[in-house]
């Protein structure tokens, strides 16, 4: 990997910040976009924008062809068996509000559906939420001080009455990997359907969609170098024909008629209105770029990244990473003691230098490590050692002025 050729493909990565060259460490709340997606989408409005589906002009046509070549572009990159198992959203949070929705009308009073203990917010209130709707009952897989899920806990919860588990397959907090695939096969053993939330996962390693056998995943673009407000629901055929639409309108109906209305078929049947048609096809046009670096060659680059941080973060006196697994990615997640989080991150901003601090959407977790949030450093293919050592320097200068 030519990092530094790769670089260049970033405008924003040569901006300063505070007078001083912006290091951008906060790449698991939103990775950075290149040239060339950046390209798909002032193409599209230059040359091709027309709604899409229905229209008898070209343009129209021009746009649909684009913008279904992105799903057979995203039905590839996640080896998925058809195409309408894709299903368009606007990111994960949607994603998994579509599938809790869905389940309303499956569950019963007394169902179990068990979720991790170190989930997003996003991949926890809708199941809340369905639980207040149905009667079923919110089971938690706990997790060690590692940031590991205690796996003989989970096999413990499992029972008949377990209809629904829902992982991350990465940790936004703490970085962790999840044994998902052991997850997958222990949960379909008693007949549960499986949703794994990706949106970390899926920018820094290959995930075959049909080889893990699950039920349901989810992506968001805009962790994957694409625009905000598109993602995909990943569902397997049988689930997605047993789930009601999610929302009503044009695009999801066959028939309407004031007596009744019959509704599309997959995916339309859950893609209801005007669509992020640009969107779309910039997805299409990010996922070309990871490909045309590598998933492996990217997984690999940043595995030593994180290694290198957390070796020259360590070496701060009183500094604590919270997420010390053994198999985990991308995110490391740090406090100083004495230190409050947030003034390390104000000082670091002004020393150009961009990471995320709170409780990240995830404040179960904060909760199990009795703190109030953490300094997040997350890295991307694009980042560097030296711009670890420049957060290196940041954090000790931090703590010299705030201890
Ligand atoms: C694991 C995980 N699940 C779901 C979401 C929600 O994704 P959307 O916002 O695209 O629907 C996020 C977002 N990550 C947050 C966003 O900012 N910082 C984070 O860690 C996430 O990291």
């Amino acid at each position: 990997m030519d990092i530094q050729k790769i670089r260049k493909d970033f405008p924003i990565l040569s901006r300063e910040v505070n007078g001083r060259p912006l290091v951008y460490l906060d790449n698991a709340a939103t990775s950075q976009t290149p040239q060339q997606v950046i390209d798909s989408i002032v193409s599209y409005y230059h040359g091709y924008n027309a709604n899409i589906h229905r229209g008898v002009h070209t343009l129209s046509q021009e746009a649909t062809d684009a913008y279904e070549i992105a799903r057979e572009k995203i039905q590839k990159h996640f080896n998925i068996a058809k195409s309408h198992e894709v299903i368009f959203t606007s990111g994960t949070t949607h994603s998994i509000n579509l599938v809790a929705n869905g389940f309303t009308s499956l569950l019963k009073e007394g169902d179990e559906i068990l979720v991790s203990a170190m989930e997003h917010h996003s991949n926890i209130v809708p199941w809340q939420m369905l639980c207040e709707r149905t009667g079923a009952v919110l089971k938690v897989i706990p997790m060690d001080h590692k940031g590991e899920l205690e796996m003989d806990a989970f096999r413990a919860l499992l029972s008949e009455q377990t209809r629904m588990v829902f992982c991350n397959h990465v940790s936004n907090a703490l970085g962790t990997i999840n044994p998902i695939e052991e997850i997958i096969s222990a949960a379909h053993a008693v007949g549960a359907a499986v949703l794994i939330d990706g949106a970390q996962a899926a920018p820094h390693m290959k995930a075959d969609l049909q080889e893990l056998d699950v039920d349901f995943y989810t992506v968001s673009a805009h962790k994957m170098c694409g625009p905000t407000g598109v993602g995909i629901l990943y569902g397997k055929e049988e689930w997605l024909t047993k789930l009601p639409p999610y929302q009503g309108g044009g695009e999801m109906i066959a028939e309407v008629t004031f007596e009744k209305t019959t509704y599309a078929d997959l995916p339309h049947k859950f893609e209801a209105g005007t669509p992020n048609i640009c969107g779309g096809i910039a997805f299409g046009t990010a996922l070309d770029y990871l490909n045309e670096i590598g998933m492996e060659a990217i997984a690999n680059y940043e595995d030593n990244l994180i290694s290198y941080a957390t070796e020259q973060l360590l070496a701060i006196e009183g500094l604590k990473i919270y997420g010390t697994a053994d198999n985990k990615t991308s995110v490391i997640s740090f406090n100083i003691e004495g230190i409050h989080p947030y003034d390390i991150g104000t000082i670091l901003d002004k020393l150009g230098i961009a990471v995320r601090t709170g409780h990240h959407c995830a404040q179960p977790i904060m909760d199990f490590y009795k703190i109030p949030g953490t300094v997040r450093a997350s890295f991307s293919f694009y980042n560097t050692e030296e711009e670890i050592d420049v957060l290196v320097e940041g954090v000790k200068k931090a703590k010299q002025m705030l201890a």
